[in-house]
């Protein structure tokens, strides 16, 4: 039998191996993790995180042929396939600090197989790598390697959360990158033979180990792009009385540029794109193409700009003050159908507007207090390592804020209301039931545009849409970004 072992039981380690245990019966899988609470949950009937379909089949498959396991090494040593999906942060000290992914938790697993492996390996890059990690990665095992071969695979995960199990189950492609020998074609079509259980052949690409690791950073470098592009027309469409969403789908219905991903919003978070991008910058620059890495860069600012306009926005609209005022924060994850807070826009429009000392009332159906308040204490990029290696959170320093758990209650006696997240329950909440609960003017600034404006104001809502034509409350009071 088979044995694949996955080093990192994360968002993309637990999911991804689940459907490999699914669709390949004959394969023993193990999930280890060096934190004991995440491997308690995978165990237990809470999984320590939210994706919809994933209980399924964790509950289908575990205790079968499924593990997740403290045992780090013991499952390592006994593994065909090495998977390793572990965090890769932005470094936050020395060389290509804000910038470089720090491989502390690679090079430790990589140094970790080396110590403990009896038998061949095939090691895969799973976690998003600067390109050329997996050259070093072999020089750490071959430098230790005790008379052990083994084979670096490059096979960049492109899942997207909330609809992980869609694409896992019906990806757009598998990526896997290779050494172009004989060993190294070998190791490949063992990889390919994985995926071949479910994924149609033609969707699986083999390509050399640089393009594969650099077609991850690439990917989403152009996806986060794309909403950067429509993000900046939002703001022009203000300014001139254009409709975001009127112009995206003349702009995307050409074939050539494509309908998708082009909805304007608060701005992009999530635990990717801007690590990644930040990751390829650094590698342009390491390169020489300054203009390159510059190219890039301006999409990240383009993303800070959204989320500081709105907060500018929405303080000018308020008679250029939030202070004492209560504003209801509606949703606080980075995106719907997930609890994930990584690098959420509202972290950044939360400290904006307790900046500007407002009292913030969140409401988030998937994401609990505790991860709010750690969230706003924590410092940039301390979220991206192992939980028990984060510094510990000072929840005491943020003041000014409750967490709810019913949108209503966020609303209630507030000056304001947010919307930071497109949860599709926000569409159908008793607006008049809120107008009546708050303070007037009674504000809403909608981020995801999900609320339907026209009712709103149609209540006697004052409405602020990113990208919309502006109320005439609001052109009155520009924003200074
Ligand atoms: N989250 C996504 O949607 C996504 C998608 C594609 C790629 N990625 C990439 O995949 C990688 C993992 O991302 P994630 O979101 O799953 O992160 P995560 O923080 O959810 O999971 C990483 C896990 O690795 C564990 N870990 C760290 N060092 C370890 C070690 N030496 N031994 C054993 N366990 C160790 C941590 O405890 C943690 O549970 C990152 O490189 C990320 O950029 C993430
Ligand atoms: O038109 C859009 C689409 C998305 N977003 C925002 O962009 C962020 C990222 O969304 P999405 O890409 O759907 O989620 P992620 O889980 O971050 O997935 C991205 O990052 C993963 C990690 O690398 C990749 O594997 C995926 O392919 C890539 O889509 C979220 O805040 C979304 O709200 C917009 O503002 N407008």
């Amino acid at each position: 039998m088979v044995k694949i072992c996955c080093i990192g039981a994360g968002y993309v380690g637990g999911p991804t191996m689940a459907v490999i245990a699914l669709k390949c019966p004959s394969i023993e899988v193990a999930v280890v993790d060096i934190s004991v609470a995440r491997i308690q949950a995978w165990n237990s009937s809470e999984l320590p995180i939210y994706e919809p379909g994933l209980d399924e089949v964790v509950n289908q498959c575990r205790g079968k042929n499924l593990f997740f396991s403290t045992d780090v090494e013991k499952h390592v040593s006994e593994a065909d396939i090495v998977f390793v999906s572990v965090n890769t942060p932005t470094k936050t000290r020395g060389l290509g600090a804000g910038k470089a992914a720090d491989l502390t938790y690679w090079e430790s697993a990589a140094r970790m197989i080396a110590d403990v492996s009896k038998s061949d390996k095939i090691v895969v890059e799973k976690s998003t790598v600067p390109v050329k990690t997996a050259e070093a990665i072999e020089r750490i095992l071959t430098h230790n390697s005790k008379g052990i071969s083994y084979q670096i695979l490059s096979n960049p995960e492109f899942l997207a959360e909330g609809t992980a199990m869609k694409d896992l189950f019906n990806p757009d492609r598998v990526l896997i990158g290779g050494r172009e020998t004989a060993e190294g074609r070998k190791a490949v079509e063992a990889l390919k033979s994985v995926y071949a259980q479910w994924v149609p052949q033609e969707r699986i690409l083999c390509t050399n180990l640089w393009s594969a690791e650099l077609s991850k950073l690439a990917a989403n470098a152009f996806l986060a792009q794309r909403i950067s592009s429509v993000n900046a027309m939002s703001a022009l469409c203000e300014a001139t009385g254009a409709d975001v969403s009127q112009v995206s789908h003349a702009v995307g219905t050409d074939s050539r540029i494509g309908s998708k991903f082009l909805n304007a919003s608060v701005g992009f978070g999530g635990s990717c794109f801007q690590k990644d991008i930040l990751n390829l910058v650094y590698i342009c620059e390491c390169n020489g193409l300054t203009e390159v890495g510059n190219y890039w860069k301006q999409v990240i600012k383009v993303n800070d700009y959204q989320k500081s306009r709105f907060v500018n926005r929405l303080v000018s609209s308020m008679f250029n003050t939030v202070s004492g005022k209560k504003i209801g924060i509606l949703g606080f994850a980075f995106k719907k159908d997930t609890g994930d807070t990584r690098e959420t826009p509202a972290i950044d429009v939360c400290k904006g507007l307790i900046g500007d000392k407002a009292h913030l009332s969140i409401y988030d159906p998937q994401v609990t207090e505790d991860q709010i308040l750690r969230d706003l204490s924590m410092n940039k990029f301390d979220w991206d390592h192992p939980i028990h290696l984060q510094p510990p959170p000072s929840p005491a320093s943020v003041k000014q804020l409750r967490v709810v758990w019913d949108a209503y209650e966020a609303a209630k006696e507030a000056h304001g209301l947010c919307v930071l997240t497109e949860w599709d329950e926000f569409k159908t909440l008793d607006y008049k039931r809120i107008f009546d609960s708050m303070h007037k003017p009674a504000f809403v600034f909608d981020g995801r545009n999900v609320v339907d404006a026209e009712k709103l104001r149609e209540i006697g809502f004052i409405v602020y849409s990113i990208g919309k034509p502006l109320d005439p409350w609001l052109k009155d009071m520009p924003a200074v970004a």
